[in-house]
């Protein structure tokens, strides 16, 4: 973001943003400084195998950088970078540079439009994926940086505390903060689950991330920042409350091993996985694995993975988790994800169209190969596999799932929970199904009506949104009543204090990023289901996600 260094319209001003990290604080703003742009000059390129090695050897050292910082550290903050990391040192991109490079770009220009294409990928994808688009965001700046021999992208040092405000913050600067000095962040971009948030909270930090008007804000303006209610009071009048710091989050005992809550009601933490390394990523501290996105297999490709290819991604991660449950979502596109090979036609309303499960009527071939694929893959390991089918909108369409799944050899077989329909009848759903998994992610964006690839509306997407709640509240008494689990795999779930409100509304599993798991599963510790239980009543009789938000944590004392 240019800083802007004009001073604005005299007055006290409320700017709103999404509140991401609790407390408040009131300090002078300093601007993050732009990272490094492209020369205006682009130079042709006559070796193409020294432009991509040039390109190559910069992310290697960004890669090496971040594993090096990632050393350092603990706990999320050194997960995150390492995941970092290995996006960075990803094949997949390198070979996307190689491509452009070939294409005539020279290695800056390469590396700006692979890693810009990737980024429209993920945005579009929405919820955890979409926020992985920041993160790639960062390892273009550093690339850029070490390719041009600028200075790495890093926090203002104003020589006093100060209220950072960015465009975006990296992790990897994130983590570098130093909350003595830095009193609050203000992000225009970054939502409540993001990197930046996910760090700031366990720094102790309050944020508002999603603050559309954060880039009128200029160095030394006085702010008071509302990490609670997402507000930034810009020259707030004389006697405006003092800075609140939040506690850092108590240092006791590390809470490890099976999610329960404090009266021991077990409530099982899952993983939700994309590409990752499969080994890497069984070394979680969790129960397995709630939401396999398979879509990492199937974008950006000419031709549908062959089963054989398949099959070997899914049983390499089945081997990696043991007997840890794996919960794998069937593929989960069309429409804002076209397929190559599978093509939808022209859909004006993507986010409505043939997409997900529906998929199924246009080439049902592609689902019965992948359940196929799956099914071999979970008996010749032997793992205890379940599968989900996406954008399930009725009792018809569990029930046709049900019927391909099984036929493949299946045998525990389930739906996510994202569309309103479903989670109105989900009694009848239910009764289909072994169990279902709430994707809150779609489910606010088609309860509220806001397309959640666009940050235009993030108060409507908040996951607090007290008819979200409701319709999560109805699914899960539906599975009380029958006896069938009920999991949460969506975001809302990796926000500590979210996540015992839904265990209050009947989850019995959650499923989120590595980096959220230390969190809930010590918010879960700390509370009886009973507690979750009232904590759900508040939210639900709140007017609007602020207060929902509000009544829950004054009421468990955050
Ligand atoms: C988990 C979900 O799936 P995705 O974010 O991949 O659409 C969801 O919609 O909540
Ligand atoms: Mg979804």
């Amino acid at each position: 973001m240019e800083p802007n260094r004009r001073p604005p319209a005299v007055g006290e001003r409320t700017l709103t943003g999404v509140p991401a990290s609790p407390g408040r604080a009131v300090g002078p703003v300093a601007v993050l400084a732009p990272p490094p742009a492209l020369p205006g000059v682009r130079p042709a390129v006559d070796d193409p195998a020294a432009e991509t090695a040039r390109a190559l050897a910069a992310l290697e050292r960004v890669a090496e950088l971040l594993r090096a910082q990632a050393a350092s550290l603990d706990g999320p903050a050194r997960e995150i970078l390492e995941a970092q990391a290995l996006m960075a040192a990803d094949p997949q991109l390198a070979a996307a540079i190689a491509e452009r490079v070939r294409e005539g770009l020279a290695a800056e220009w390469a590396l700006d439009a692979a890693i810009t294409s990737y980024q429209e990928v993920f945005r579009s994808m929405g919820g955890y994926l979409a926020d992985r688009a920041a993160d790639l965001g960062d390892i273009r700046n550093r690339a850029l940086a070490v390719l041009l021999d600028a200075p790495m992208p890093r926090p203002p040092a104003p020589g006093h505390p100060f209220v950072l405000v960015a465009e975006d913050l990296a992790p990897a600067d994130t983590v570098r903060l130093d909350p003595q000095t830095v009193l609050a962040i203000v992000t225009r971009m970054g939502g409540p689950t993001d990197h930046t948030a996910i760090l700031a909270r366990s720094l102790g930090i309050p944020a508002v991330v999603a603050c559309t008007e954060a880039h009128r804000l200029y160095d030394g303006v006085p702010v008071a920042v509302d990490g609670d209610r997402g507000e930034v009071v810009v020259r707030p009048a004389a006697g405006q409350a003092p800075p609140v710091r939040p506690a850092r989050p108590a240092a006791d005992a590390e809470v490890t091993g099976p999610g329960r809550t404090a009266d021991g009601h077990p409530v099982a933490l899952l993983l939700n996985l994309g590409g990752e390394d499969p080994e890497r990523a069984a070394a979680h501290d969790c129960e397995g694995v709630g939401l396999l996105r398979t879509e990492f297999l199937f974008l950006d490709r000419v031709t549908e993975p062959t089963q054989e290819e398949q099959y070997a991604a899914y049983a390499r991660l089945f081997r990696a988790f043991g007997d840890r449950v794996v919960t794998v979502r069937t593929l989960d596109v069309g429409s804002d994800k076209p397929l190559a090979f599978a093509a939808q036609g022209d859909e004006p309303n993507p986010a409505l169209g043939t997409r997900g499960f529906r998929t199924v009527r246009t080439c049902p071939g592609v689902l019965r190969r992948q359940l196929a694929a799956v099914a071999r893959a979970a008996r010749e390991t032997g793992a205890r596999v379940q599968v989900m089918a996406p954008m399930v909108a009725t009792p018809q369409e569990a029930a046709d799932f049900v019927g391909m799944a099984r036929e493949a050899g299946l045998a525990e077989v389930g739906v996510v929970v994202e569309v309103p329909s479903a989670a109105l009848l989900a009694d009848r759903i239910l009764r289909q199904v072994d169990f279902v998994s709430v994707g809150t992610n779609d489910l606010s964006q088609y309860t509220l009506a806001a397309d959640r690839t666009r940050n235009a509306l993030p108060d409507l997407l908040d996951p607090w949104q007290p008819a979200l709640l409701h319709l999560v509240g109805r699914v899960g008494a539906a599975g009380r009543s029958l006896g069938r689990p009920v999991g949460v795999c969506g975001e809302a779930a990796a926000d500590p204090l979210l996540a015992l409100v839904l265990v209050g509304l009947g989850a019995t599993s959650l499923s989120m990023a590595a980096p959220a798991l230390p969190g809930v599963r010590r918010a879960l510790a700390r509370h009886s289901l009973r507690d979750c239980r009232d904590l759900a009543a508040l939210a639900l009789a709140a007017a609007g996600p602020r207060e929902a938000r509000e009544a829950v944590r004054g009421a468990v004392g955050w």
